[in-house]
């Protein structure tokens, strides 16, 4: 499954960071957002796979492209046929942020980026769109700090994993109201905290990486976000642990349906047995194969935005595979022009 499709999906999401990066600062963060959708959606069209969209842009009827349970790829096309015997194909899921911080992207904010994660079908969590509690540590702290537990009794186990004082600790935690108790706690504890406005996926990929300062994201961000953020801690051997939050006097704010009882029967609906299941990085994320791509549009920890230059683009991505065991940083000049005025290397 990783071969060409590897290197596929760093072309689709370096077309929608490129795309969205063209509206970076222009305080239009709809038009952000739908210009990485569409490109998203155009580059993954012209891939020789089965695909479907497991976490997209949300229901059919209100999001026109990449809707969940949208068919994508070649054999998708209406033409299909002349070209494409879908049985030669796997299946594989998809799940999908074409602009993950679009607010970050509508005022030149750093951390956005596009990103995907790709498995076998069945493979990935469909997670309803709503809220869900997060922890992200680096490997040394997998299955050792719990989402059960205290952030004081967590710090302390960071702590030790991490061979560091609780003082050179930095947990990141979205800047919320429902995070006050949370945000007063962690800094009581000793340890450093660090807001960010929007962005929890690259929050948590970070924790998977030494030298980026940031050792864990503690609190409530969205719960696709949290699947494609597990697909790529599972991938790299990070601990993420998420639950669905259902009950919106949680969130204080939001995009979480009318009352905790029509929440309770969503879930139900979609075969959700425990609405309060704590899933590991391995329950979200559970296919053989998983697949993970970000393209940064505004430079962020892990990856630099995208940078124009006169007839072309320079990209920065990452893709990380369980199977080859490679998180890979990739390097790409865009020509735009047939003939470009230059080749910029910085
Ligand atoms: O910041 C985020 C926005 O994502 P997007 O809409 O794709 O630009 C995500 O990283 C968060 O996980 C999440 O969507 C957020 O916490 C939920 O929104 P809010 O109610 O503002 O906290
Ligand atoms: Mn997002
Ligand atoms: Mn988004």
């Amino acid at each position: 499954m990783e071969n060409t499709l590897g290197l596929e999906i760093i072309e689709v999401v370096e077309q929608a960071a490129i795309a969205s990066a063209r509206w970076m600062g222009k305080g239009e963060k709809n038009t952000a957002d739908e210009v990485a959708v569409e490109a998203m959606r155009e580059r993954m069209n012209k891939i020789y796979m089965r695909g479907r969209i497991v976490i997209g842009e949300g229901e059919r009827d209100d999001a026109p492209m990449l809707y969940i349970g949208e068919e994508v790829g070649i054999c998708s096309q209406p033409d299909a046929k002349d070209f494409c015997n879908p049985d030669e194909l796997i299946e594989i899921d998809i799940a999908v942020d074409p602009c993950e911080g679009t607010n970050l992207v509508a005022y030149g904010q750093p951390g956005s980026m596009a990103v995907l994660a790709i498995s076998q079908k069945g493979g990935l969590f469909a997670a309803p769109d709503f809220y869900m509690k997060k922890i992200a540590a680096p490997p040394a702290a997998k299955g050792k700090v719990d989402i059960n537990k205290s952030a004081t009794e967590n710090l302390k186990i960071l702590s030790e994993c991490l061979d560091r004082g609780i003082d050179e600790l930095v947990v990141v935690v979205m800047k919320r109201e429902r995070h006050n108790d949370l945000i007063k706690e962690i800094r009581e504890a000793g340890a450093r905290v660090q807001l960010i406005s929007d962005g929890d996926v690259g929050a948590a990929i970070s924790c998977g990486f030494a030298g980026t300062n940031i050792h864990a994201l503690m609190g409530i961000g969205a719960a696709p976000e949290g699947v494609i953020s597990a697909a790529a801690m599972r991938a790299l051997g990070g601990h993420f642990q998420g639950q669905l939050i259902y009950d919106p006097a949680i969130v204080k704010t939001g995009l979480i349906g009318e009352s905790k009882e029509a929440n309770l029967d969503r879930l139900k609906s979609m075969n959700i047995t425990d609405p309060d299941k704590v899933y590991d990085a391995h329950e979200l994320a559970s296919g053989e194969t998983v697949l993970f791509a970000a393209c940064g549009i505004t430079t962020g920890n892990l990856m630099q935005g995208v940078r124009f230059f006169a007839g072309g683009a320079r990209t920065q991505s990452l893709v990380i595979s369980n199977q080859s065991r490679t998180a890979r940083f990739v390097d790409t000049i865009h020509m735009f022009d047939k003939q470009p005025k230059e080749l910029q290397l910085h």
